[in-house]
């Protein structure tokens, strides 16, 4: 659905030239949610704006349904945006108007017949969950309200694309969970592709099928949300993926059961698995496994869990012990020691 193949640009600032993006290339597949992760100033809202053409690149193709973008008259590029919805941390929603305003005026402007636009505003305040608030001003909303407003806008236009450009980054956890919930129902019932970009790895979690992480400009690792989570490669995901996941283990404390066995990570999918594999190899090897700490999270389509054990027993028991989980779908690694002392690394 969208291609960008070898896309570079560069700012021209006052200290110098600024490579914004280095030759970056992904494609998103018809359906799919697809987050761009990246600390800031990674080149997130460039790449995401080069997507709409809002930002031309100086080099490379922009293609959404086959169409490159870059290469379109300014009319034909028009017809092709009404195709790309677009949503924003900060709303831009026009203060003075009401929510039916809001959603309805951009339609008005694009010429749709009033009673197209009357129908439409209908629809998508009632998708977003709005219905009640059909003549409220913005001031009287909340963030998550807000949201819903600009996204219901976009809707209005019937895309097949949605960009979200940091949706979430404005709003309390409770919210962020609940415009995810719309993102993935829109997903979901409207069929909608959506390209979001975030820092947040939470939002990665929950929503995204595939994940690009983005580091000065380029893109240093991608790939299934589920494969990032199990072995991310890069130092920057191990960071992302460790943040969410913070199972402090003191040194001292990890020292001294090292002494008497192995401190891992079992990292599993599907809400049980976990447990029961640890149960089958107590049963099967002379190991005596203690869960030091544990966490189960959502991911699109699956659950991703993570126990902290202490293995306690004979090394050649641990080591077959571990073998056997391996060979259970159950991802091990060893808790290091280290300077933070967070998670493995
Ligand atoms: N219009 C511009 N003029 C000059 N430099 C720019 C412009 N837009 C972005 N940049 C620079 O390009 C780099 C990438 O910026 P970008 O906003 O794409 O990163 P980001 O990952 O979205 O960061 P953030 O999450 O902070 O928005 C930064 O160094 C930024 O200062």
């Amino acid at each position: 659905m969208i291609e960008l193949a070898g896309i570079s640009k560069t700012f021209k600032g006052k200290q110098g030239s600024i490579h914004a993006l280095k030759n970056v290339s992904l494609s998103v597949k018809k359906g799919e949610i697809y987050g761009v992760i990246g600390y800031s100033g990674a080149g997130k809202s460039t790449l995401i704006r080069c997507v709409n053409l809002l930002e031309k690149p100086d080099t490379g193709s922009v293609k959404v349904k086959g169409i490159d973008l870059t290469k379109l008259s300014t009319k034909k590029l028009r017809e092709a945006r009404s195709n790309i919805g677009m949503i924003f941390q900060g709303f831009n929603l026009l203060k003075t108007a009401t929510v039916y305003e809001n959603i309805a005026l951009p339609l008005k402007l694009a010429g749709f017949s009033k009673k197209e636009v009357e129908e439409r505003v209908k629809k998508y305040i009632k998708i977003v969950g709005l219905d009640e608030k059909h003549h409220a001003y913005p001031a009287e909303l909340s963030g998550g309200q807000k949201q819903r407003v600009a996204i219901a806008r976009a809707l209005a236009f019937e895309p097949e694309v949605l960009l979200s450009d940091e949706a979430t980054s404005a709003l309390d956890p409770d919210t962020t969970e609940a415009i995810l919930e719309l993102l993935l129902k829109i997903n979901k019932e409207l069929g909608i592709t959506i390209l979001l970009i975030t820092h947040e790895m939470n939002v990665i979690q929950r929503i995204c099928d595939r994940v690009a992480v983005m580091e000065k400009g380029e893109v240093i690792e991608e790939g299934k949300t589920k494969d990032l989570f199990t072995s991310p490669q890069h130092p920057t995901t191990k960071r992302f993926v460790s943040n969410l996941f913070t199972h402090k283990i003191p040194n001292d404390m990890l020292e001294k059961l090292n002494e008497s066995g192995q401190v891992v990570t079992l990292s599993f999918f599907g809400e049980s698995s976990g447990e029961p594999a640890l149960a089958t190899v107590t049963k099967k090897f002379d190991i005596y496994p203690n869960i030091l700490s544990g966490s189960i999270t959502h991911l699109k389509e699956d659950t991703f869990g993570q126990l902290v054990v202490h293995m306690k027993g004979d090394p050649a028991e641990i080591h077959k012990a571990i073998r056997y989980l391996e060979q259970d779908q159950v991802h091990v690694e060893g808790v290091k020691i280290s300077d933070e002392n967070k998670r493995v690394s």
